[in-house]
């Protein structure tokens, strides 16, 4: 990279990327392309203090203890996101998923680009920069990594970087049961119960990503991940210890208020997606959160989301609606969703409200 180099040019079509960027350069200012508009700026004056709000931390070392239904369900019907310790995953297990997603990213630029999205050399496995580049008009200041978990296809990971093929397969099968289990819970709270006619739909395809954040010469300038809500059921979220004030939940439905999810070792951050939210019709709600970067240090972030499958036709539980109750949204083929989601920049909540009648 040179001075006069286009910015935009070398990180999204060259496919270096915006940790090649800091590789390559020794930025003192942020490039123009990630300088975002002030209102999506997370300024001190739009942070609530944790001592005033706080996320809750839920002790699952016994899933059958009424108490941990009780408090998932509560947290997934008010905030949308909670965190869970004592999940039976050992935190020497999460620090070597860390590790080896930390390895990925210290890859040098020509062997992450053979990942790239679009001419990856794997099909289950791709690399990209920001959300949407091709629709933003500011640079989101993220790389990630994103992996398809298909286990019943033959060598869905045999062209996976080997550098954390092994760790990416035992997380998946091990965060599965643990979805599961907490989907059982809230769907249970509904009257209803995972079977045939759902559980494609609630944890039909499991994907996880490797979301690299590269240190920033000027933070408050930009973001590392745009206001969004997940649109998949659940998504679980592996923050890296010691990296702080980075993930921030929109504290209250309305106001621009947020509240920092702070990294808890061994804890695993859960949240809520549209597709909850909308088979519960309302009862529990999708979460909008962000992320901040920071100037001395790079983070990785770790999220499996559970979601449909593509052909799934997304509308609230027959149970949810037993009493005459009306739907509040209408019906879509999670394809559809996908599109509108994926089709725009992230901006908060605007797929689910397109479907809202
Ligand atoms: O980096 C994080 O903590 C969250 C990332 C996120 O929201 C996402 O990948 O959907
Ligand atoms: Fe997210």
């Amino acid at each position: 990279m040179t001075p006069t180099t286009d910015v935009r040019d070398f990180v999204v079509n060259q496919r270096n990327g915006v940790k090649g960027l800091v590789d390559s350069l020794t930025l003192t200012t942020l490039p123009s392309p990630y300088i975002q508009p002030p209102q999506e700026r997370l300024t001190s004056d739009k942070i609530i203090s944790s001592s005033s709000s706080k996320i809750p931390v839920i002790d699952v070392s016994n899933w059958t203890d009424p108490r941990v239904a009780r408090e998932i369900c509560d947290a997934a019907s008010k905030l949308g996101l909670f965190q869970i310790v004592n999940h039976g995953i050992a935190p020497a297990e999460l620090k070597a998923l860390i590790a080896a997603a930390r390895g990925f990213f210290e890859l040098t630029a020509e062997e992450r680009r053979r990942y790239w999205r679009g001419s990856s050399v794997s099909e289950t496995a791709w690399l990209t920069t920001s959300f949407n580049p091709v629709k933003e008009s500011v640079l989101e200041w993220r790389d990630f990594l994103k992996f398809e978990f298909l286990p019943q296809r033959h060598g869905f990971a045999a062209t996976w970087p080997p550098v954390c093929k092994e760790q990416v397969i035992d997380h998946f099968e091990r965060i599965k049961p643990i979805a599961k289990k907490i989907l059982n819970i809230l769907i249970s709270n509904l009257n209803s119960a995972i079977d045939e006619s759902n559980k494609q739909i609630l944890m039909g395809t499991m994907r996880m990503n490797f979301n690299y954040y590269p240190e920033c010469p000027e933070p408050s300038l930009a973001v590392g991940t745009g206001r969004h809500s997940d649109i998949n059921t659940l998504t679980l979220l592996l923050q890296e210890d010691g990296v702080l004030s980075s993930l921030y939940a929109r504290a209250t439905e309305d106001g621009d208020k947020w509240i920092n999810v702070p990294p808890i070792p061994g804890a695993i951050v859960v949240n809520i997606g549209d597709v909850l939210q909308i088979l519960s019709n309302d009862r529990y709600k999708s979460i909008e959160h962000c992320v901040v970067v920071n100037k001395s240090c790079s983070r990785v972030s770790i999220p499996v989301f559970c979601g449909p499958v593509q052909d799934s036709v997304i509308q609230p539980l027959p149970e949810v609606l037993e009493n005459s109750e009306k739907s509040r949204y209408r019906e879509v083929v999670y394809l559809d969703y996908l599109k509108g989601f994926f089709g725009r920049p992230h901006d908060g909540k605007k797929t689910i409200e397109s479907i809202k009648l």
